[in-house]
């Protein structure tokens, strides 16, 4: 399995504002970039709190891309992933429309009511006891035949992610904007690293949109 997390976050490192509701950082040209990152991956994955703040569709965007993927013998998009132990996705969630496949990852201490109306328009995935145990989560995808997969935020599941050394590849578009506030989220919020920080081999760097795009590996 290869993991890429993409990001787009302002001049200050934020991934949006205090009030967490979703703001355009990235401009056209990096929507496309990630419309085309998103047409290449099996899956796209997102914490809960991002369906909540956001309520996220994750489709290709683009009609010639999607049609790309059907030609390749592939859905129209990639699965939708969503992390979310308690089984908090409302059965409103755009995530959860009939466009792709989506597959919930709970842990055990899901409710159970909870985990029946999430179960009539996703596939899920338990693995953990509190919180979802990334590692078996995304072996339990990888079973499903999920290879190239696409985590687009936010800030706590990255933190996750990088702490479980399941991380390949980090791409950031880093905006011409300020957003501030010592409670915006961040690229890795979590609790964050004290020692054994995971390095990273910076890859292209490129201007686009006012802003920068980064790409990064997290060495070996
Ligand atoms: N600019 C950008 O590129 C993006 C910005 N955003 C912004 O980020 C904000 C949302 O980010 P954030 O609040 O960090 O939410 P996340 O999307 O990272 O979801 C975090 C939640 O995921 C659940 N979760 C389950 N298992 C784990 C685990 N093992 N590790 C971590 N989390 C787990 C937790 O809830 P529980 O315990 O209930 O399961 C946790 O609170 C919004 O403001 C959104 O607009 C989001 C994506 C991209
Ligand atoms: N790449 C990127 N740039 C931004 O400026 C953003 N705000 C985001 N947000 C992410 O995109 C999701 C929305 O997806 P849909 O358009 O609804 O398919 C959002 O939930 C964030 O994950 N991304």
């Amino acid at each position: 399995m290869h993991v890429v997390v993409n990001a787009a976050m302002s001049a200050d490192g934020k991934l949006s504002s205090r009030r967490r509701e979703q703001i355009a950082i990235s401009g056209d040209a990096d929507f496309d970039r990630v419309d085309r990152l998103r047409a290449d991956s099996d899956a796209v994955v997102v914490g809960v709190g991002t369906v909540l703040a956001d309520d996220p569709h994750l489709t290709v965007k683009d009609e010639n891309l999607r049609d790309e993927r059907r030609t390749n013998g592939k859905p129209a998009n990639p699965a939708r992933v969503v992390v979310d132990s308690s089984a908090r996705t409302p059965s409103s969630a755009e995530v959860l429309d009939d466009a792709a496949t989506t597959y919930v990852c709970v842990s055990d201490a899901a409710p159970v009511e909870q985990r029946a109306a999430l179960a009539e328009h996703a596939d899920l995935i338990t693995a953990g006891e509190e919180r979802v145990d990334l590692l078996r989560a995304f072996a339990a995808l990888q079973e499903q035949g999920i290879e190239r997969v696409m985590v687009e935020g936010g800030g706590e599941l990255i933190f996750s992610l990088f702490e479980a050394g399941l991380v390949d590849d980090l791409s950031v578009f880093v905006g011409p904007k300020v957003i501030g506030g010592r409670d915006a989220p961040t690229l890795a919020d979590g609790d964050g690293f004290v020692e054994n920080f995971p390095e990273l081999e910076l890859g292209e760097v490129e201007r686009l949109d006012g802003g920068v795009l980064l790409t990064w590996r997290v060495a070996d």
